[in-house]
């Protein structure tokens, strides 16, 4: 959110006093976090997360903390605060760029910002249109899908793959894997999912090895070879960082796209005066895709740690502190959103920079790729089957931290 105009909310009452700081349930959070953090945004910027840590709730906040080096990086806060602190689950986090700082973050991320620059991955708009009407075409004959599955998914697994050089056909294997291990970014799992959760973790690491292996072996000038062979040449990596750097893009790479583009048409179709106004009018499209982000976010939050004691809008803070900036609050903050609870594609008060990639160093480095994928999505839809319609259930995100999850969405339409 750097840099972004928003309205100030210095009329917001400040924190009461920090013994007056609410704790919130798993449960509380889970059955309505929307309603909780309505609740609670206008009348202290933090509530105590019952697991352990400070939820930061206001926009005004997290843009603070985004600048105040105080705060570092640590999403090994989730992991950590469910029990897990060690083993391949825990390593696949510890090492990455997600969790580092300084020196150590740059080394791991900058060989990808070239790669994932708007301006070249505005290049694969194309390739990525064509994934999406390949996709379409081949649900002829059928009138209902799990647009999860069968969409939603596959658009970024197969971008992903493209991208980095993943065989297509290992979509299925490591999808199912990213699943599992993605999970322990949010609480959707209990203390006797940690052994699947691991076993998951453990394959994802011997795929990418697996792969790794294939490159060296024969490298063959795609994206890996090349990242494989410049971070073996400077030494600057250990082999377990140069895996752990491609898990997280795999895991950065399909997930998180995979909910929101579920959720973006959910959205949509929930309100269809809004979804046939899409249909009408694709130049709504950008502004559709940025709400939907705002509306029903699929990452919720991102976990921080302060480094040294310090105050924040009220509360001390003691060194060590965890502090989960919930994205997912900010974005319904009505100091800055008017009408926050509504879901309107035409709002024009979206700050600068989305809020749902985050601020600072750790800004997702996807974002540009999300967005087309995101965008070209919903352009094939709304061009390829105008008439589709949710089936069943509505679909209902879980979760209020780290990448929320939407197991399947089934959508029907007629031919
Ligand atoms: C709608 C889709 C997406 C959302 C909402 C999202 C959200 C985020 C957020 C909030 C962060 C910052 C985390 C932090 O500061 O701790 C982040 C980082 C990251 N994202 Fe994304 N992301 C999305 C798509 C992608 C895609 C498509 C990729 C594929 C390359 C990706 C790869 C990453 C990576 C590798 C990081 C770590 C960056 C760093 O630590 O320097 N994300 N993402």
């Amino acid at each position: 959110m750097d840099g972004q105009a928003h309205t100030d909310n210095s009329d917001q009452k400040s924190a009461e006093p920090q013994d007056a700081v609410p704790t919130l349930s798993i449960a509380e959070l889970e059955a309505d976090p929307h309603g909780v953090f309505r609740r609670y945004r206008p009348r202290m910027p933090f509530t105590a997360h019952e697991a352990g840590g400070y939820l930061v709730l206001r926009a005004r906040d997290l843009e603070r903390v985004f600048r105040d080096p105080r705060v570092q990086s640590t999403e090994t806060v989730y992991p950590e605060m469910r029990g897990i602190t060690d083993g391949v689950l825990f390593a696949l986090f510890e090492q990455g760029m997600l969790t580092s700082n300084g020196g150590v973050h740059r080394r791991r991320r900058s060989p990808f910002t070239r790669t994932f620059a708007a301006r070249l991955i505005e290049e694969l708009r194309p390739r990525i249109r064509q994934t999406a009407e390949d996709l379409i075409a081949s649900w002829s004959g059928e009138d209902e899908i799990d647009l999860v599955e069968r969409y939603t998914a596959m658009i970024p697994a197969q971008t992903i793959s493209g991208l980095l050089g993943l065989p297509l056909a290992d979509i299925p294997h490591f999808t199912r894997l990213v699943y599992d291990v993605s999970r322990v970014l949010s609480f959707t799992f209990q203390p006797e999912d940690i052994p699947t959760l691991e076993a998951a973790a453990r394959e994802l690491q011997a795929y990418v090895e697996k792969i790794l292996a294939e490159k060296r072996r024969t490298p063959n000038g795609d994206f890996l070879s090349r990242y494989l062979a410049e971070a073996e040449a400077s030494a600057e990596l250990a082999p377990l960082e140069i895996i752990v750097q491609i898990v997280q893009l795999i895991i950065g790479g399909t997930d998180t796209t995979r909910v929101a583009g579920a959720m973006q048409v959910a959205l949509l179709l929930e309100h269809p005066e809004q979804w046939q106004a899409v249909c009408r009018d694709p130049d709504l499209i950008p502004g559709a895709v940025a709400e939907a982000l705002r509306y029903e976010p699929s990452v919720a939050s991102i976990g921080r740690v302060s480094r040294e004691d310090m105050e924040l809008d009220g509360l001390t803070l003691p060194a060590g502190s965890f502090l989960m900036l919930s994205t997912m609050s900010a974005m319904r903050d009505e100091m800055v959103y008017a009408r926050p609870d509504v879901f309107d594609i035409r709002r024009t008060d979206h700050p600068r920079l989305h809020p749902v990639y985050g601020g600072g160093p750790h800004r997702c480095i996807g974002e540009a790729l999300a967005r087309v994928e995101l965008e070209e999505g919903l352009t094939a839809l709304i061009r390829r089957i105008p008439q589709l319609g949710l089936a069943g259930t509505p679909p209902k995100l879980q979760g209020h931290s780290g990448i929320r999850r939407i197991d399947q969405m089934h959508v029907a339409w007629t031919n």
